[in-house]
Parts: structure tokens; sequence; C-alpha cells
């Protein structure tokens, strides 16, 4: 399968999708919406259905009521301005069904064969499991002693995330996955993969003559990946409590956004050489072996009471779910290396966290500064130049460069260029899921995460986590609508660097600020 832009279309338009977890939030925040985008923009046909699979009982009609009210409160097409809403309704379909009663998935293999029959799609079975990843293993063994994976077409399994709590509990997750279906056939969602800017990392990085030769530890002095959340842990206390930021963010989204902004060309735009790069950056990723070198380079948080938006907002401690004496980080940041040979030197600076002051994702890389002794430098202090990604909630790209103060003689200004794409394409992005649903059901594996990917995450992580669990490091409290603790300056400090301001407050440091649109 070629991995461009303007991909063949085949596979997607017949598609059986199972939503295994359908009456839970993901399928109605995100799978539902997701599915109702594709059809709106004709990246589904007629011959597609969708089976919502979870215990509860619901009738048919019931269930597309569901749908409906999650495609209102979520969707970017609303349905009521939707004329084809009966067309579009008729392909879902309901059956009540517990993971773990074989008997149940034999009936589901004749609802399933009938859906196939009248909607004609092929055989084609795409099984998503918006489940606890405790039911990943007995659903695989149900489908195929049930004989649902007994298909003419295709078939492929979507993951939710965590694949996982550490390396031993993925190998073991992953032993039960892989006893019904081929490496291949699985498909593990790790959604940033699926935004629009984080995919336009790659583009950027190797469509561009003047990033290219620049994109290494010559002239690059740090990168800087914030994910910043003003949420708290909301009704997820009892599974948060039990994962913590490193698991819930680090693992994954944050580890695969160094991948995309570490990797090297790919050999060809295939979905397998491109993971093979990816790999081999999760392999020279600098492990820390003692609980001395983790203190160094890792900083832990909680939140406390604090305000937000001038509200006062409770502590993670009084959160549901949440015990009272919890040591669960809800922040981390991060100083990582990736050792070889193009990053040897430069820290990766990442930082994620709940209740802070903004929701935002940007990675910022800055360059070295000129050398000393240029003319310039020694009349003015120049600033580094830095190339902004943001990924969310403004999707764009930006630029700071340094530029002559017009009328003076020398006089040298910071002056940013500043493309907004989400404000030139708005509805028209595809939201994360969309994409990502699209792709497995026309078996594009690019954007998911392959297996090996997964374990050196895990054994990145799992170090981590050993040196906090058995070493008692500190946990900074920080007050709810801060940026989180202190030491998570210091770790920059210490280097040289600071955090670059996200969200826009880069507009303040520079003299022009120039939104570049195409308009
Ligand atoms: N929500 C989110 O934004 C995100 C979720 N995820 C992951 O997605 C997965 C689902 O999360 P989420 O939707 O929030 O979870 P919920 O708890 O909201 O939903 C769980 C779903 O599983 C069903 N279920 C539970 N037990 C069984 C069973 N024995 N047989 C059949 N169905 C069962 C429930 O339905 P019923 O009770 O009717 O059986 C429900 O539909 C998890 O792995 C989560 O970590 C990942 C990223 C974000
Ligand atoms: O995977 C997760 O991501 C969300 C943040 O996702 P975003 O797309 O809104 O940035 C986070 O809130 C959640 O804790 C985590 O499990």
């Amino acid at each position: 399968m070629t991995h461009t832009a303007e991909l063949p279309d085949f596979g997607a338009d017949r598609t059986l999708f199972f939503i295994f977890g359908a009456t839970g939030d993901l399928a109605r925040r995100k799978l539902f919406p997701a599915i109702y985008s594709l059809f709106r923009e004709g990246k589904l046909s007629e011959r597609f259905a969708v089976i919502g699979l979870a215990r509860r009982p619901r009738t048919n009609e019931q269930f597309r009521d569901d749908v409906k009210h999650s495609i209102e409160e979520f969707a970017r097409y609303k349905s009521e301005k939707d004329h084809n809403w009966e067309q579009f309704a008729e392909h879902f379909h309901y059956m009540s069904l517990d993971i773990n009663k074989l008997e149940q998935f034999q009936q589901l293999k004749t609802v399933a064969e009938q859906l196939d029959a009248k909607f004609d799609i092929g055989g084609n079975r795409l099984f998503y499991l918006a489940l606890a990843p405790e039911l990943f293993g007995s659903v695989s063994y149900n489908l195929r002693d049930g004989g649902l994976l007994e298909t003419e077409g295709w078939r492929r399994l979507v993951i939710e995330k965590p694949f996982g709590y550490d390396l031993p509990s993925a190998e073991k997750l992953n032993e039960q996955i892989r006893q019904v279906f081929q490496e291949e056939e699985v498909y593990r969602i790790d959604h940033y993969l699926g935004k629009e800017m984080v995919q336009n990392i790659e583009v950027v990085r190797f469509a561009n003559a003047f990033f290219e030769p620049l994109w290494n530890n010559k002239y690059i002095a740090n990168i800087q990946i914030t994910l910043s959340e003003t949420v708290g842990v909301e009704e997820r206390g009892g599974y948060y409590d039990h994962a913590g930021a490193l698991r819930d963010m680090g693992q994954n989204h944050m580890l695969q956004m160094i991948t995309m902004m570490a990797m090297e060309p790919p050999s060809r735009m295939e979905p397998e050489d491109i993971r093979d790069e990816k790999v081999k950056v999760l392999r020279s990723l600098r492990v820390f072996h003692s609980p001395e070198e983790v203190a160094r380079h890792v900083v832990r948080g909680q939140y406390d009471t604090g305000e937000m938006k001038g509200k006062p907002v409770p502590g993670y401690r009084d959160e549901e779910g949440v015990p009272d004496d919890s040591a669960t980080e809800t922040y981390f940041a991060a100083k990582v290396f990736v050792d070889n040979f193009r990053w040897a030197g430069v820290p990766f600076y990442i930082r994620t966290g709940k209740r802070l002051p903004v929701k935002t994702t940007e990675v910022v890389v800055e360059f070295k500064n000129m050398p000393d002794n240029v003319y310039f430098s020694r009349k003015t202090k120049l600033e580094p130049n830095l190339l902004v990604f943001r990924v969310n909630p403004t999707e764009g790209i930006y630029l700071k460069m340094n530029a002559k103060q017009p009328g003076s003689q020398w006089g040298i200004v910071p002056i940013a260029m500043d493309f907004c794409q989400s404000c030139e394409v708005g509805i028209n992005t595809p939201e994360a899921y969309e994409r990502l649903l699209y792709d497995a059901a026309r078996g594009d594996s690019t954007y998911f995460t392959r297996w090996d990917e997964v374990a050196l995450a895990w054994r990145f992580v799992d170090r981590i986590e050993s040196a906090w669990r058995d070493h008692s490091s500190e946990l900074h409290r920080y007050p709810a609508g801060t940026w989180g603790p202190d030491a998570a300056q210091q770790l920059l400090a210490e280097d040289g660097f600071k955090w670059w301001p996200v969200n826009g407050q880069l507009e303040g440091e520079v003299v022009w600020a120039t939104p570049v649109t195409s308009k």
C-alpha cells in the first residue's frame, strides 16, 4: 500500500465495522462522529454497516438515537443539516453481547452475515475494541471461536491505548492477540498520529530544502514538546490513578512525536519503511539506568487545589476515584536524548500535565545561535530562530527569525511568519479519529504503532516508573492553573535554555508576526 496524499480508496467503502464498547465514552465522543464525517465527506459509500456491541440492552432505534445525539454534540458536521440522516442511520445496528459469552459471538456471526449481504460488503471486517484492555484477549479468542474470522474479505483489529501497563503486561496482551491475528492485521491506535499537524512534521521536514539540511545537532540547540491540558482527570480517576501522566501521555503520544521529529527519511513512503525509521529512533532513546539518572532527567508533579479561569478547582487527591494519599503524577517533564549520529547532544525536552493554564500541543525547534564574532551580534543580542509546529488547538506553523529594523542602521529585530492552517482550512480538517478509522478501513497502517515501537517505548518508561516506585523520588505539588513545578524550569535552565511560551504567546516576543495566508 502506498502512503501518498491521494491513496486509492479501495476498501474504505466496503467495511463492516464492529464497535465493541458501543455504549461507552469513546464511541460516543469520537467514533460515531468520525464515521459520520467520513460518510458526509463521501469516504463511505452505501456499502458499509456498523454493529454496535455492548452488554446494555438497546433496540436498533435507541442505538440510532444515541448515535444521533453523539453526532449533534461532537461531530464537526451537524446531523440536523443533513437531509440524508435516515439513509446514514439505516447502516447502524445494535446487538447486546457480553464479551465473555462465546455463544453470543455465534449469534453475532449470523447478524454479520446478514448485514454483509444486505450492504454488499464482501466480507471485510474491522473489529474496533473500544474496551478496557483486560477484555482484548477474550474478544480475540471469541471472535475466532465464534467463526467471525472466517470471511472472504480482510479482517482487521483496531485496539485502543493503553496497550498494557508496562512491558511484561504489554507482552502478555500482545501474545493473546497474536494467537488470533497477524501483526499486519493489528492496528494500535495512538490518536496523536492522526492529528493533521503531527502528520505534517514529516512533510515540512522532508519537503523543504531550507529545513532538511539543518535538521541535526550542528544547527538545532534543542527541541521542546508541550502537551498541556486544562482538564483534570474528570470521571477517569480510577483508570488515571493507576496510570499517571507518563503512562497516559508519555509512553505513547510524546514518544511518538519524538519519533516523527527525529526519524531519518524513509527509503520509500511505505508504512513499514516509515515505521522502521521510527523504531530506530526508539532504539536510540537513552534509557535511564539508575534512580539518580532518572532524578536528573525527569520531574514529576501532581496538581493541588487552585484556580482555572478564576474559579476554584479541587486538587487531584480530592477527585473522584483517587485515594487521599495518591502519589500518582499528573504532570511530568523530561530531558530525553536520542543517542545517534544526527541527534547526539541535542536535548528533547518534553512536558505534559493536567490542570495547566491552557490546552495546547506544540513542538518548538530552537536553532543554535549565530557565532558570537559575527558583526551583527556584537551590536545586538540576537534571538534564536524558532520553528514551531502548532498541533492544537490552532493548527499551523510559526517561524521566528531576525531581520533589520526598518529605518535603523544596525538594529535587528525578531519577526515571525505565522501560518494558521486551521484558520484557512477550518471545518475541512479531519479529526484524528476520522483519519485513523479511514486509514484502518483502507489498510494503511502508517499512523498506527507497530508492536516493536510499543515494546521499546515501554522499555524506556518502565525504567523511570521503577525508579519512582522504588526510590520514592520527589513528587512536586503544583497549584491547578499554573505551569507545573519549578523544577521543570530548572531542567532547561541548567542547560542555558527556557521553555518557550506556547499557545500563541510567542507573539509577544517578536516585533511583527505576519500571518501568512493564501487568501
Ligand atoms: N474515552 C476516551 O476518550 C479514551 C478512551 N480510551 C480507551 O478506550 C477504551 C474504552 O474507553 P471508554 O469508552 O472511555 O470506556 P467506557 O467505560 O466509557 O466504556 C466501556 C465500554 O465497554 C463495554 N463493556 C464493558 N464490559 C463489557 C463486556 N463484558 N462485554 C461487552 N461490553 C462490555 C461497556 O458497555 P456495557 O456496560 O453496556 O457493557 C462500554 O460500552 C479504554 O481502553 C480506554 O482506555 C483511549 C483514549 C481516550
Ligand atoms: O490519550 C489521551 O489523550 C487525551 C488528550 O488528547 P487530546 O487529543 O485532547 O489532546 C488525554 O486527555 C487523556 O488523558 C489521554 O488518555
